[in-house]
């Protein structure tokens, strides 16, 4: 082949994706109007059989107030099991219901939920209760480990795909992916899998294809907007998971986001027309204290030394936060000087002595973590989880 033919073909094939492209937004944007008008006409239909006094069939099934995701579904029961028994929680906490039957209903989501407020069960559960693997790009390395961790211990097969994945298990999930072979409900990725894998993105369209994609979901959503204060540029590249898999619902998850950045991640992620639901931020198992700071760095610690240890005396575990990562090594020494089991955490170690702290952590074998904010996000401990600021 001549290089003026190569790069013929090359600028034709350029052409057709762009064709394609713009005719998958033509696609999803028919969706979204779709959508609007099975609203509207479902809305009609509750107004008829309000006034009637009696339920109008349609579709197989009892009609459902069209906001109402508090209203009977289908898999209510099944809903309720997996809840209970994989899960473990007796009751749901305030929206966690509705969410989750908007996204059985094959709806789009943004959820604004409060740090600790029960997102992740929000697409954990679907994901269980729909055939196929769910995709959830989750930021840090840590947090995604964290997630696996309690999945595995509740029975639910959830791997990741990230720098850290032995050879063997990516062939694992590369497998599970294409062919559907082994077991495998749960994925979680970092973002940068799917703006720098081109061999990873081949195998999610190929289990789209088989009908085996069954949710996305995007944790830490906010990060898609500059306008937050995560600003991460490979969630910028998210966008094309819509437009490659529109028929599949998103969730997008976050605890803080201003209505620019709920307009921007929106935007970014291509679901515009979402459901969205805001929790309040009321957290009733939150207990705030202030106190006052000595200005002698050595009072200060001996301070929190003996507020550690007397107010978790069965070493409860807890965090540390301080301004800079140099300030987390002396504070974690001069704890552990104090007879108390901490270590420190910040974006200045390698991936692997990050890990190693807060696998230690996670297990109880360390009952402080002294870390700069870049430990945190998403953590889930539920035993005793303190933290102070200094
Ligand atoms: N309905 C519920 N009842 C009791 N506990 C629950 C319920 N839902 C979730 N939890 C528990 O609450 C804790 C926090 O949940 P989760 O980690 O999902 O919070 P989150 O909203 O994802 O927080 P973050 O923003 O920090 O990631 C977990 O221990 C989880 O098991």
């Amino acid at each position: 082949m001549e290089t003026e033919e190569i790069l013929q073909e090359l600028e034709n094939v350029e052409a057709e994706v762009r064709l394609v492209q713009e005719q998958i937004k033509q696609l999803v944007d028919r969706q979204d109007q779709l959508y609007e008008r099975q609203s509207e006409l479902k809305s009609l239909l509750e107004a008829f059989e309000a006034s009637r006094g009696s339920p109008i069939q349609y579709g197989g099934s009892s009609s459902t107030a069209v906001e109402n995701w508090s209203g009977t579904f289908e898999w209510d029961s099944r809903a309720d099991d997996v809840r209970l028994n994989v899960f473990g929680i007796p009751a749901y906490r305030a929206n966690q219901q509705e969410i989750i039957n908007a996204v059985l209903s094959g709806r789009d989501v943004l959820v604004i939920m409060a740090a600790g407020g029960g997102k992740s069960l929000c697409y954990q559960l679907p994901a269980v209760l729909r055939e196929g693997i769910a995709l959830v790009v989750s930021p840090l390395l840590s947090l995604i480990q964290d997630q696996v961790m309690c999945l595995a211990a509740l029975g639910i097969p959830a791997h990741m795909l990230t720098s850290t994945t032995s050879k063997e298990d990516e062939k694992f999930i590369y497998k599970a992916l294409e062919k559907g072979e082994g077991e495998l409900k749960m994925l979680y990725v970092t973002p940068e899998k799917i703006s720098k894998s081109k061999r990873f993105m081949s195998k999610l369209e190929k289990c789209h294809h088989a009908g085996r994609l069954s949710l996305i979901s995007i944790d830490e959503a906010h990060c898609c907007s500059q306008w937050g204060h995560d600003f991460r540029p490979d969630y910028k590249n998210l966008g094309i998971l819509k437009t490659q898999f529109p028929d599949v619902p998103m969730m997008a998850l976050t605890a803080t986001a201003t209505q620019k950045v709920q307009n921007d991640l929106m935007e970014m992620l291509h679901i515009r027309k979402c459901i969205k639901f805001v929790s309040t931020i009321n957290r009733p198992n939150l207990f705030y204290m202030v106190r006052e700071k000595s200005s002698v760095g050595k009072v200060v610690i001996d301070e929190i030394a003996k507020y550690i240890q007397e107010s978790y005396p069965n070493s409860e575990s807890g965090i540390v936060y301080c301004f800079s990562r140099k300030e987390c090594e002396q504070v974690a020494q001069e704890l552990r000087q104090r007879g108390i089991s901490a270590d420190y955490y910040h974006a200045d170690m390698d991936i692997n002595a990050r890990e190693k702290v807060h696998m230690r952590w996670s297990k109880n074998k360390l009952q402080v973590i002294v870390g700069t904010v870049a430990f945190g996000m998403g953590i889930n401990k539920p035993d005793g989880l303190s933290s102070i600021t200094v």
